[in-house]
């Protein structure tokens, strides 16, 4: 999908949240268990019921990696489920992969050619040949670690070289060399608040995607208020406030209201824009 598609996605659907299909077999209801396939049929309601109000979905692979092969299969026939029914939502692998640049390819091959999504989730630490060769795809899009949401983000990213310049900062202006605005988005928490001043400052165009919302809770409006470009600029992310909204038979119902009322929120943050 190109960041043009992906604009105007948001402004037809008037909503850049991104539900994560994080999806732990011990949280779904209980009458779900019973069907073949409990984690599919669980994600399949909760797209069916939400995709009217998001412009993407988020599987993070460890929530599948973590049912072995039987988690895997789900994975594969939730992806093949939204590229049939859903194509024109942007698809992310939530799988912080990166490694020498041979195995790389091998990650890129898996994501973009044989599930054909349109993302994925790389760690910048190996530095540029681990993260190039998954560039080499037209309309598929790197999304690098830059400023998590989780406290750890303290221990190496938000750490200062002797010129005062932060790691988080390093990592993005140097990755420009390497990818750019069509190509590349960068991982920022939305419990980072006002840091959304300085992630602009190096990355002014370049689409954020941003999780932390809900369950970490993040706040939307400072996101919005820091880190919105003229044209969104952004991908909100929230997975167990929307997927685990209950945890009875009205469990699609409850997502659906969920996923409702942050999108209302995002409606109310794109007029500030006139989009
Ligand atoms: O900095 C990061 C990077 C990734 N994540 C992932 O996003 C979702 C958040 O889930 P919630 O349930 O909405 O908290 C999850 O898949 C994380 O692994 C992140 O939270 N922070």
């Amino acid at each position: 999908m190109t960041r043009q598609d992906l604009i105007n996605q948001i402004k037809e659907k008037q909503s850049f949240l991104c539900i994560g299909l994080d999806t732990d077999i011990r949280k779904i209801p209980e009458h779900l268990l019973k069907e073949d396939d409990p984690i599919f049929a669980f994600n399949k309601a909760i797209i069916d019921a939400t995709a009217s109000y998001c412009v993407s979905y988020k599987p993070n692979l460890a929530f599948y990696e973590a049912a072995g092969i039987k988690g895997m299969i789900s994975f594969e026939k939730t992806i093949q489920y939204l590229n049939d029914n859903y194509p024109m939502h942007f698809i992310i692998a939530d799988a912080k992969r990166g490694d020498i640049g041979n195995t790389s390819a091998m990650y890129a091959r898996t994501f973009f050619e044989e599930y054909a999504l349109d993302a994925i989730t790389v760690a910048p630490y190996m530095g540029e040949d681990s993260v190039t060769p998954f560039l080499g795809y037209d309309g598929k899009w790197v999304i690098l670690l830059a400023l998590t949401s989780n406290k750890g983000s303290h221990d190496f990213q938000l750490t200062e070289d002797n010129t005062g310049q932060r790691l988080f900062e390093k990592v993005i202006l140097k990755s420009q060399q390497w990818g750019n605005q069509e190509n590349m988005m960068y991982v920022v928490g939305a419990t980072q608040g006002e840091m959304f001043k300085d992630i602009r400052n190096v990355a002014p165009n370049h689409f954020l995607l941003v999780p932390g919302v809900g369950a970490q809770g993040g706040s939307l409006q400072e996101v919005c208020k820091y880190g919105m470009t003229k044209d969104c600029g952004l991908l909100v992310n929230s997975s167990r406030g929307i997927i685990y909204a209950s945890k009875g038979n009205d469990f699609a119902e409850a997502a659906a209201k969920n996923a409702k009322a942050l999108q209302a929120e995002m409606a109310a943050e794109l007029n500030k824009i006139n989009i």
